[in-house]
Order: structure tokens, then sequence, then C-alpha cells
């Protein structure tokens, strides 16, 4: 066994990892950054990146679907599953090789390869090759689907999210359970591009929606175009041949029996602490196993241990790894020397149609928070007749803003609708800045745009917050459709 000492140990070379790797180096030469798999970073490998490439494709299709309502004829989009699927892989090997290129840049001596485990707590192992004593680690180890057991029935016909990205071409149908993040983008992705997709949920939620208003809507929009049963009752789970086979009550109440060529479990994912050997370490560590960590300065407890990314389980989204990363790796650097890092204003989005965002606290956050005082006023908008939306048939959408009744404090956002994810940076960039409604409506408005209808919602939440009057119906300064 070669023994190795450093003050740095980095355990993950994702993009959590590789954060904290090069901002540990600042403050010390002597890191070593360990990696059990494939380098090239969740995200870009089976993450954000091939998943939006796939749905990139199925938005052109789309678009040839929806091009007639125009008065623009044309035959039904022709799909080509292997080109689609040879796309989706040679742009991600793209990205996959920008990230490997950097890692390439690294020093060889600093990156070891291998599966991390904490013998105690200043050494880890590594498969059975090296024990490395350091004085600090960062834990940046990811996470990984989480599959029920009763899914195993399906046999090999159960697959996961990045088994879809190595397809060689698209399957004719595939039933997804979970309407979460994954499941609604890549299903409907899916469905556009001709895959025969159901889409099976438990308790009615869908996507990462938390207002019961917001998540109707959504239920009802992608219940139209596809079928969605974000509270579904499925049963005889089965491989039978080379399908899968299962049995679900549908939406007259009825029993049907149908097979599929894959079963695909996007039913969230847990993060990966399990195997780490953190029972070592001696810190502290929450109900689900994962190391509870302050957010601001990623330091579980007070001891030489820090955590990001995924693994963290706070906030498992690709900024906020990169983010806890840099604070993580700046802390094990300098360590004892902790200091609170930067983080900013809560903002996801899911890259649905209509897309779906979140943005500062949730709706069940502020409950949890204010209890039932009243404390904060909700202003609306339904984008059905939203101008700029209307234009370009993307008239689909409701938003909901909150914000604190007295202060006029804008607090955050869950909406579904066009352009979700630029809108979200709006106003995740008010959360961060503090602003309150009225100074939010001092900001300048185009027209004809889609943050009209940002504006729609701003003043009904200005009214409600007794600030101002009701909005006026068809408000002439605004613009026509505005
Ligand atoms: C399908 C999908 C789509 C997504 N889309 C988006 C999106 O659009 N936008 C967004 O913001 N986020 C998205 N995400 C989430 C985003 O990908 C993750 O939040 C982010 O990649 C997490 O980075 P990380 O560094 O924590 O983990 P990873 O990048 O997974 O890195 C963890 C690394 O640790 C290694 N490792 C694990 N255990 C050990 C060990 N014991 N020893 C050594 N190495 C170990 C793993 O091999 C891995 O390389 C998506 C995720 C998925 C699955
Ligand atoms: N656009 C993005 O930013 C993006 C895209 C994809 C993934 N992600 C990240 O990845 C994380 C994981 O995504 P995810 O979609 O796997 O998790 P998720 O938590 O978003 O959704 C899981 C869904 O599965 C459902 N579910 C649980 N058990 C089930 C069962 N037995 N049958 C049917 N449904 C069941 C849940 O009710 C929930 O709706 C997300 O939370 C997000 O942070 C982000």
């Amino acid at each position: 066994m070669k023994q190795l000492e450093t003050d740095v140990v980095v355990i993950g070379a994702g993009t959590a990892g590789l954060s904290a790797y090069r901002n540990a180096k600042q403050s010390t030469d002597n890191v070593l950054m360990i990696e059990a798999g494939q380098y090239g970073t969740t995200c870009a490998r089976v993450g954000c990146m091939p998943s939006k490439l796939l749905i990139a494709a199925a938005e052109a299709a789309h678009s040839v679907t929806e091009a007639p309502k125009f008065g623009v004829n044309t035959t039904a989009p022709q799909i080509d599953g292997k080109a689609v699927m040879a796309r989706v892989r040679s742009e991600r090997d793209r990205f996959v090789g920008f990230v490997l290129e950097a890692v390439d840049e690294l020093p060889e001596q600093d990156r070891i390869k291998g599966y991390a485990r904490f013998l105690d707590a200043n050494r880890v192992q590594i498969d059975d090759h090296t024990v490395i004593t350091a004085k600090r680690f960062v834990i940046a180890t990811g996470s990984r689907p989480n599959i029920p057991g009763f899914f195993q029935a399906f046999g090999e016909r159960l697959i996961i999210n990045d088994d879809v990205f190595d397809w060689q071409d698209l399957p004719e149908s595939v039933a997804v359970f979970g309407p979460g993040v994954i499941g609604l983008e890549l299903g409907q992705a899916l469905h556009r591009l001709g895959v025969k997709v159901k889409l099976f949920g438990v308790g009615g939620s869908i996507g990462p929606l938390t207002d019961p208003q917001i998540q109707d809507y959504a239920n009802t929009v992608f219940g139209e175009e596809f079928y969605v049963d974000s509270d579904a009752k499925v049963s005889d789970m089965q491989q039978v041949g080379d399908k899968a086979q299962l049995t679900y009550i549908d939406h007259d109440g009825k029993p049907q029996t149908e097979q599929f060529d894959y079963v695909l479990a996007a039913t969230g994912r847990v993060p990966n602490v399990d195997k780490l050997g953190l029972e070592n370490t001696g810190i502290e560590l929450d109900e689900r196993g994962v190391p509870l960590a302050d957010t601001h300065t990623m330091q579980c407890g007070d001891s030489h241990i820090f955590i990001a990314g995924d693994a963290s389980n706070q906030i498992p989204l690709l900024h906020e790894a990169a983010d806890q990363g840099t604070i993580a790796g700046q802390n094990a650097g300098r360590f004892p020397d902790v200091r609170n890092g930067l983080r900013r204003a809560p903002i996801a989005a899911v890259f649905s149609d209509p897309q779906i965002a979140m943005v500062g606290e949730s709706f069940k956050q502020l409950n949890e928070r204010y209890g039932k005082c009243g404390c904060f006023a909700i202003g609306e908008v339904s984008f059905e007749n939203q101008g700029r939306s209307r234009v370009m048939l993307k008239n689909k959408g409701y938003m909901h803003l909150y914000a604190e009744q007295g202060s006029g404090l804008f607090l955050g956002a869950e909406f579904i609708g066009p352009a979700a994810e630029h809108i979200a940076h709006l106003l995740a960039w008010a959360v961060q800045n503090k602003m309150t409604v009225p100074q939010m409506l001092d900001m300048p408005f185009y027209h004809p745009v889609i943050e009209e209808g940002l504006r729609t919602a701003l003043r009904n939440l200005n009214a409600r917050l007794k600030f101002g009057p009701d909005i006026v119906q068809h408000c002439m300064e605004c613009g026509p459709g505005a």
C-alpha cells in the first residue's frame, strides 16, 4: 500500500471537486484530487448538457408540428432517431472534451484514480493501492439516481438518464417514473421526438413546484400534450421478453396493461455519501447519513472536513455545485481561517415547454417561515392573453410572485410559462439586491415582450401589498396586448 501525505484531499472530480481543487490550490500546493469514475463531470456527461441537447432536437420537431397554426403548412416532421442521438452524443462528447482538457492540464501528481473511503478523520484509503494522510478534506462525491427496489422487476428494461444519452436510436416507447425535473424534461422531449411516453408520479407533485395553484396549472398543461398522471396507481410491474409491462389505472379509472421498450426511473437522486466511511470521521450526520454542514462555509461542524455539490444535499444544481466547491476549497485551503462565502439568490429552471422556474423562497418555505399570519402577499398573472406570448403561440403559463406585507420586499416566485429561464434571472437579481416591488416596477419594460406579463404580476402584487391601485384591465399606456 502506497502512503502519501498532503494538506488537502478533494474527493470527487466533478464540478464541485474541480472548483474546490482550484480554490484550495490558492492557499497550498499540496492538494490531491481523487476520482473513482470517469473524468468529465455529471453535468457534461449525463446531466445538464446532453438533456438540453435532446430537448433542443425535440423543440425543432415541435416547431415543425406547430407551424400550420401560423398558416405555414408543412408535412409532419420526419424524425431520424439515429441522427438525433448521434448529435446528442457528439455534442455531449465535445462538452466532455473541454472538461477533459482542463483536467489534463492539472499536474499529474495531484490526480489519483480510485474510490476514496475514510479510515479515520485524517486518512482516506484509495481502492487497495494508496492511503493518504491529510490535514483537511473536501467531500465532492455528487449524487446518483434513487431507484426504488420494486423497479428491479423490470430487469434490464429499467434504465436511468445516463442510459438515454448513450442510445444509438430512439426507442418506440418509454414509461417514465417521476414527473420531477428529469422526468418532465426527458419525458416531454422523447414524446416530441415521436416516442410513445407515459409519465407516472406519486402524490400529484410535478417539477420542483410547491405552490398548489401553479402545480395544478402545470399538471393540466402537460397532461393536455401527453399522458401524465402525477398521482398514478401502477401495479404488476414485470419484464416480459424484451419489454417492460405494467398495469395502471387510466384517467377514466380503468385498468390498462401496457408494454414499453424501457422504464426510465427519474425518481430523485441521493448523495454519494453512504459508502465513504463517514462513520469513521466523527462528524455529525443527519438522519439520511449526510454530513451536517454550514451553508455559508460548507464546513462539517467545526471539523477540518468540508462538503460541496450534490453530496451536500443542499441545492443539487450545477451553479450551486460550483459555488459550494469554491467556498469549500477556499476554506479547506486556508483552514483554520474559515470564512463565509457568497451564496447567491436561489434560482432553478426546468427546460420543459412551457418552462418552469423557481426563484428565492418557495411557496412552501414561505408558509413554513410565516405560518398563517398573512405576512406575505401573492401577485399573479396568466400568460394566456399576454400579448407577446400570444404572438408567438407560447401563451401558456401562470406566475405567482411573493412579497412581504409592510416592507414590500420581493421574496420569491414560482411560475410556468414562456421564457421562464430568462425571467427567472431578472427575479433572482431582484431577490439578491433585496428589491421591493415598487422598486421593481420602476425598472424599464420594453414593448411587446413577455416581461410585460411579469409587470402585470408585479402590479397585481403591488395592489395586494396595498401600495397602489389594482391593475387596470387593458391598460392603454402599456401598449396593446401587454
Ligand atoms: C439528467 C440531469 C440533468 C441535469 N440538468 C441540470 C441543469 O439543467 N441545470 C443544473 O443546474 N443542474 C442540472 N443537473 C444537476 C447537475 O448536473 C448537478 O447538480 C451537478 O452536476 C453536481 O455536481 P457535483 O460536482 O456535485 O457532482 P459530479 O459532477 O457528479 O461529481 C462527483 C464525482 O465524484 C466521484 N466520486 C463519487 N464517490 C467517490 C469516491 N468515494 N471517491 C472518489 N470519487 C468519487 C464521481 O465519480 C464523480 O465524478 C442535472 C442532473 C441530471 C442527472
Ligand atoms: N433543469 C435543471 O436544472 C435540472 C434538470 C434535471 C435535473 N436537475 C437536478 O437533478 C435533481 C434530481 O432530479 P429528479 O427529477 O430525479 O428528482 P426530483 O426530486 O426533481 O423528482 C423526483 C420525482 O419522482 C417522484 N417519485 C418518487 N418516487 C416515485 C415512484 N415510486 N413512482 C413515481 N414517481 C416517484 C417524486 O414525487 C418527484 O416528482 C433535481 O432535483 C435537480 O436538482 C436539474
